[in-house]
Protein backbone atom coordinates (compact mmCIF):
# COMPACT_ATOMS: atom_id res chain seq x y z
CA UNK A 1 0.00 0.00 0.00
CA UNK A 2 1.43 3.35 -0.88
CA UNK A 3 1.47 6.37 1.45
CA UNK A 4 -1.06 9.00 1.56
CA UNK A 5 1.81 11.26 2.61
CA UNK A 6 5.36 11.06 2.44
CA UNK A 7 8.19 13.89 2.40
CA UNK A 8 11.47 12.80 2.30
CA UNK A 9 14.92 14.68 3.55
CA UNK A 10 12.33 17.66 4.34
CA UNK A 11 14.38 20.42 5.38
CA UNK A 12 13.76 24.10 5.85
CA UNK A 13 16.60 26.72 7.19
CA UNK A 14 15.35 30.39 8.86
CA UNK A 15 18.87 32.17 7.98
CA UNK A 16 21.19 30.21 9.84
CA UNK A 17 18.28 28.36 12.29
CA UNK A 18 17.95 24.95 11.10
CA UNK A 19 13.65 24.27 11.69
CA UNK A 20 13.58 20.97 10.32
CA UNK A 21 16.42 18.73 8.64
CA UNK A 22 16.53 15.51 6.99
CA UNK A 23 12.40 14.76 8.05
CA UNK A 24 11.30 11.59 6.52
CA UNK A 25 7.54 10.99 7.93
CA UNK A 26 5.25 9.17 6.32
CA UNK A 27 1.28 8.97 6.58
CA UNK A 28 -1.06 6.20 5.56
CA UNK A 29 -4.81 6.17 5.08
CA UNK A 30 -6.92 5.90 8.49
CA UNK A 31 -3.68 6.56 10.65
CA UNK A 32 -4.60 9.18 13.39
CA UNK A 33 -0.77 10.14 14.24
CA UNK A 34 0.16 11.97 16.63
CA UNK A 35 3.62 14.71 16.81
CA UNK A 36 4.99 16.13 20.40
CA UNK A 37 8.26 18.07 20.34
CA UNK A 38 9.36 20.61 22.79
CA UNK A 39 8.54 24.29 21.96
CA UNK A 40 10.65 25.09 18.33
CA UNK A 41 11.25 21.65 17.78
CA UNK A 42 9.58 22.19 14.25
CA UNK A 43 6.34 20.84 14.42
CA UNK A 44 4.66 24.23 13.35
CA UNK A 45 6.81 24.46 10.35
CA UNK A 46 6.75 20.50 9.41
CA UNK A 47 3.19 21.63 8.71
CA UNK A 48 3.68 24.88 7.25
CA UNK A 49 5.30 23.30 5.02
CA UNK A 50 3.18 20.09 4.14
CA UNK A 51 0.38 22.50 3.66
CA UNK A 52 2.07 25.03 1.04
CA UNK A 53 2.63 27.91 3.54
CA UNK A 54 6.33 27.60 3.70
CA UNK A 55 8.47 26.69 1.18
CA UNK A 56 11.10 23.94 1.83
CA UNK A 57 14.51 24.72 1.54
CA UNK A 58 15.01 21.21 0.58
CA UNK A 59 13.34 17.77 -0.04
CA UNK A 60 10.56 16.47 -1.25
CA UNK A 61 6.76 16.13 -0.31
CA UNK A 62 4.50 13.51 -1.57
CA UNK A 63 0.96 13.11 -1.61
CA UNK A 64 -0.58 10.02 -3.00
CA UNK A 65 2.68 9.84 -4.78
CA UNK A 66 3.08 13.12 -6.25
CA UNK A 67 5.17 16.15 -5.01
CA UNK A 68 3.02 18.92 -4.34
CA UNK A 69 6.19 20.88 -3.58
CA UNK A 70 5.69 24.46 -5.02
CA UNK A 71 1.40 24.47 -4.62
CA UNK A 72 -0.13 27.17 -2.68
CA UNK A 73 -2.26 26.66 0.38
CA UNK A 74 -5.32 26.53 -1.42
CA UNK A 75 -4.06 24.13 -4.44
CA UNK A 76 -2.93 22.07 -1.48
CA UNK A 77 -6.59 22.41 0.01
CA UNK A 78 -8.08 21.59 -3.25
CA UNK A 79 -5.84 18.49 -3.47
CA UNK A 80 -7.48 16.75 -0.28
CA UNK A 81 -4.69 18.12 2.34
CA UNK A 82 -6.28 20.61 5.38
CA UNK A 83 -5.23 22.04 8.60
CA UNK A 84 -5.91 24.28 11.43
CA UNK A 85 -4.32 26.83 13.03
CA UNK A 86 -2.63 26.99 16.61
CA UNK A 87 -4.81 30.18 16.51
CA UNK A 88 -7.91 29.66 15.22
CA UNK A 89 -8.16 31.66 11.43
CA UNK A 90 -11.58 32.80 11.54
CA UNK A 91 -13.30 36.76 11.08
CA UNK A 92 -13.28 36.96 14.72
CA UNK A 93 -15.71 40.12 14.40
CA UNK A 94 -18.25 37.93 12.32
CA UNK A 95 -21.00 35.47 13.45
CA UNK A 96 -20.23 32.10 13.59
CA UNK A 97 -22.85 31.60 11.11
CA UNK A 98 -21.35 34.10 8.69
CA UNK A 99 -18.12 32.81 9.25
CA UNK A 100 -19.65 29.05 7.76
CA UNK A 101 -21.17 31.36 4.91
CA UNK A 102 -17.74 32.92 3.92
CA UNK A 103 -15.86 29.10 3.83
CA UNK A 104 -18.88 27.66 1.89
CA UNK A 105 -18.84 30.48 -0.34
CA UNK A 106 -15.06 30.18 -0.93
CA UNK A 107 -15.08 26.44 -1.34
CA UNK A 108 -18.35 26.23 -3.70
CA UNK A 109 -17.00 29.48 -5.61
CA UNK A 110 -12.72 29.35 -5.02
CA UNK A 111 -13.07 33.72 -4.45
CA UNK A 112 -15.92 35.00 -2.40
CA UNK A 113 -18.91 35.49 -4.69
CA UNK A 114 -19.20 39.44 -3.73
CA UNK A 115 -22.73 39.43 -6.01
CA UNK A 116 -24.24 36.68 -5.05
CA UNK A 117 -26.49 35.95 -1.66
CA UNK A 118 -24.38 33.12 0.66
CA UNK A 119 -27.18 33.40 3.15
CA UNK A 120 -29.56 31.48 1.21
CA UNK A 121 -31.70 28.70 2.99
CA UNK A 122 -29.85 25.88 1.63
CA UNK A 123 -26.97 27.45 2.80
CA UNK A 124 -27.67 28.13 5.62
CA UNK A 125 -29.36 24.60 6.51
CA UNK A 126 -26.01 22.98 5.28
CA UNK A 127 -24.45 25.62 8.03
CA UNK A 128 -26.74 24.21 10.33
CA UNK A 129 -26.10 20.60 9.99
CA UNK A 130 -22.46 21.15 10.30
CA UNK A 131 -22.65 23.18 13.34
CA UNK A 132 -24.73 20.47 14.81
CA UNK A 133 -22.15 17.49 14.10
CA UNK A 134 -19.90 19.97 15.91
CA UNK A 135 -22.19 20.19 18.95
CA UNK A 136 -21.44 23.97 18.77
CA UNK A 137 -25.64 25.27 17.05
CA UNK A 138 -26.29 27.45 20.52
CA UNK A 139 -23.14 29.39 19.35
CA UNK A 140 -24.42 30.29 15.29
CA UNK A 141 -25.32 33.85 16.10
CA UNK A 142 -22.13 34.81 18.42
CA UNK A 143 -19.60 36.93 16.82
CA UNK A 144 -16.17 34.37 17.06
CA UNK A 145 -14.65 36.97 19.64
CA UNK A 146 -17.44 36.20 22.10
CA UNK A 147 -16.74 32.54 21.89
CA UNK A 148 -14.73 30.36 24.63
CA UNK A 149 -11.35 29.05 23.08
CA UNK A 150 -13.31 25.76 22.64
CA UNK A 151 -15.56 26.72 20.67
CA UNK A 152 -13.55 28.77 18.56
CA UNK A 153 -10.94 25.70 17.48
CA UNK A 154 -13.97 23.55 17.03
CA UNK A 155 -15.21 25.98 14.10
CA UNK A 156 -11.82 26.05 12.77
CA UNK A 157 -11.22 22.25 12.34
CA UNK A 158 -15.06 21.97 11.63
CA UNK A 159 -14.33 24.76 8.36
CA UNK A 160 -11.47 22.38 8.00
CA UNK A 161 -13.36 19.53 7.55
CA UNK A 162 -15.59 21.17 4.73
CA UNK A 163 -13.85 20.36 1.98
CA UNK A 164 -13.52 16.52 3.41
CA UNK A 165 -9.95 16.45 3.13
CA UNK A 166 -8.12 12.90 3.19
CA UNK A 167 -5.59 14.27 5.57
CA UNK A 168 -6.52 16.80 8.19
CA UNK A 169 -3.55 18.32 9.81
CA UNK A 170 -4.24 20.16 13.40
CA UNK A 171 -2.06 22.33 14.97
CA UNK A 172 -2.24 22.17 18.72
CA UNK A 173 -5.67 21.67 18.90
CA UNK A 174 -6.40 21.43 22.47
CA UNK A 175 -4.17 24.70 23.35
CA UNK A 176 -6.02 27.03 25.69
CA UNK A 177 -8.78 24.94 25.90
CA UNK A 178 -9.77 24.21 29.80
CA UNK A 179 -8.98 20.57 31.13
CA UNK A 180 -12.38 19.76 31.75
CA UNK A 181 -12.98 20.26 27.65
CA UNK A 182 -9.96 18.69 26.26
CA UNK A 183 -11.69 15.49 25.25
CA UNK A 184 -15.30 16.39 24.77
CA UNK A 185 -13.37 18.44 21.83
CA UNK A 186 -11.17 15.59 20.83
CA UNK A 187 -13.95 13.40 20.80
CA UNK A 188 -15.84 15.60 19.05
CA UNK A 189 -13.31 16.14 16.33
CA UNK A 190 -12.42 12.06 16.47
CA UNK A 191 -15.93 11.28 15.53
CA UNK A 192 -16.13 13.80 12.71
CA UNK A 193 -12.74 12.50 11.34
CA UNK A 194 -13.98 8.69 11.77
CA UNK A 195 -17.15 9.13 9.80
CA UNK A 196 -15.03 10.78 6.84
CA UNK A 197 -12.46 8.46 7.10
CA UNK A 198 -9.56 11.26 6.82
CA UNK A 199 -6.06 10.49 8.72
CA UNK A 200 -5.32 12.85 11.14
CA UNK A 201 -1.90 14.25 12.10
CA UNK A 202 -2.18 16.20 15.15
CA UNK A 203 0.30 18.29 17.42
CA UNK A 204 0.12 18.49 21.01
CA UNK A 205 1.54 18.98 24.19
CA UNK A 206 -1.10 17.40 26.78
CA UNK A 207 0.48 13.62 27.27
CA UNK A 208 -2.84 12.36 27.84
CA UNK A 209 -4.54 13.22 24.84
CA UNK A 210 -1.94 12.15 22.62
CA UNK A 211 -2.00 8.65 24.64
CA UNK A 212 -6.08 8.52 24.02
CA UNK A 213 -6.20 9.17 20.69
CA UNK A 214 -3.24 8.31 18.67
CA UNK A 215 -2.60 5.27 16.59
CA UNK A 216 0.73 6.44 16.12
CA UNK A 217 3.20 8.84 17.54
CA UNK A 218 6.13 10.72 16.12
CA UNK A 219 8.61 13.50 18.62
CA UNK A 220 10.57 16.32 17.03
CA UNK A 221 13.64 17.29 18.74
CA UNK A 222 15.69 20.29 16.84
CA UNK A 223 14.19 19.92 13.64
CA UNK A 224 14.94 16.30 12.96
CA UNK A 225 12.39 12.96 13.96
CA UNK A 226 13.95 11.59 17.46
CA UNK A 227 11.32 8.51 17.18
CA UNK A 228 8.29 7.16 15.05
CA UNK A 229 6.56 4.48 15.84
CA UNK A 230 3.57 3.07 17.93
CA UNK A 231 2.75 5.42 21.29
CA UNK A 232 4.16 3.20 23.74
CA UNK A 233 7.18 2.34 22.37
CA UNK A 234 8.18 6.42 21.79
CA UNK A 235 6.89 7.55 25.18
CA UNK A 236 9.45 4.65 26.81
CA UNK A 237 12.05 5.49 24.31
CA UNK A 238 15.01 7.16 26.31
CA UNK A 239 16.08 10.04 24.43
CA UNK A 240 12.54 11.10 24.12
CA UNK A 241 11.64 11.04 27.84
CA UNK A 242 15.41 12.64 28.00
CA UNK A 243 15.22 15.51 25.24
CA UNK A 244 11.25 15.90 24.78
CA UNK A 245 8.54 14.52 27.90
CA UNK A 246 11.23 14.43 30.68
CA UNK A 247 11.21 11.29 33.27
CA UNK A 248 8.06 12.90 35.44
CA UNK A 249 5.36 11.64 33.75
CA UNK A 250 3.16 8.61 34.89
CA UNK A 251 0.58 7.67 32.16
CA UNK A 252 0.26 4.24 31.55
CA UNK A 253 0.27 4.50 27.68
CA UNK A 254 -0.97 1.03 26.46
CA UNK A 255 -3.89 0.79 28.74
CA UNK A 256 -4.83 4.83 27.31
CA UNK A 257 -4.50 3.58 23.71
CA UNK A 258 -6.08 0.70 24.43
CA UNK A 259 -9.52 2.44 25.94
CA UNK A 260 -9.51 5.35 23.43
N1 LIG B 1 9.42 32.61 10.21
C1 LIG B 1 10.48 32.26 10.93
N2 LIG B 1 11.59 33.01 10.94
C2 LIG B 1 12.67 32.65 11.68
N3 LIG B 1 12.73 31.55 12.44
C3 LIG B 1 11.63 30.78 12.49
C4 LIG B 1 10.44 31.08 11.74
N4 LIG B 1 9.50 30.12 11.99
C5 LIG B 1 10.07 29.26 12.84
N5 LIG B 1 11.34 29.64 13.14
C6 LIG B 1 12.29 28.95 14.02
O1 LIG B 1 12.30 27.58 13.62
C7 LIG B 1 12.36 26.73 14.75
C8 LIG B 1 11.16 25.78 14.73
O2 LIG B 1 9.96 26.53 14.99
P1 LIG B 1 8.50 25.90 14.99
O3 LIG B 1 7.52 27.01 15.16
O4 LIG B 1 8.34 25.02 13.80
O5 LIG B 1 8.56 25.01 16.30
P2 LIG B 1 7.38 24.25 17.04
O6 LIG B 1 7.87 22.89 17.35
O7 LIG B 1 6.12 24.35 16.27
O8 LIG B 1 7.27 25.10 18.40
P3 LIG B 1 5.97 25.47 19.30
O9 LIG B 1 5.63 24.24 20.08
O10 LIG B 1 6.50 26.58 20.17
O11 LIG B 1 4.87 25.92 18.38
C9 LIG B 1 12.41 27.63 15.98
O12 LIG B 1 13.76 27.81 16.32
C10 LIG B 1 11.81 28.93 15.47
O13 LIG B 1 12.31 30.03 16.20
Amino acid sequence: MSALLETRSLARNFGAVTAAADIDVTINAGEIVGVIGSNGAGKTTFINMVTGYLAPSSGEILFKGKSIVGKNPRQVMRAGICRSFQVAQLFPELTVLDNVLIAYGIMKHKILPLMSPLATKANIQQAEQLLEEYGITSYMAETVVTLPQGVRKLLDIALAMLRKPEILLLDEPTSGVAIDDKFDLMDTVMRAVRKSGAAVLFVEHDMEVIARYSTRLIAFYDGRVLADGAVSDVMNDEKVKELVTGHHLDIDYEQEVQHA
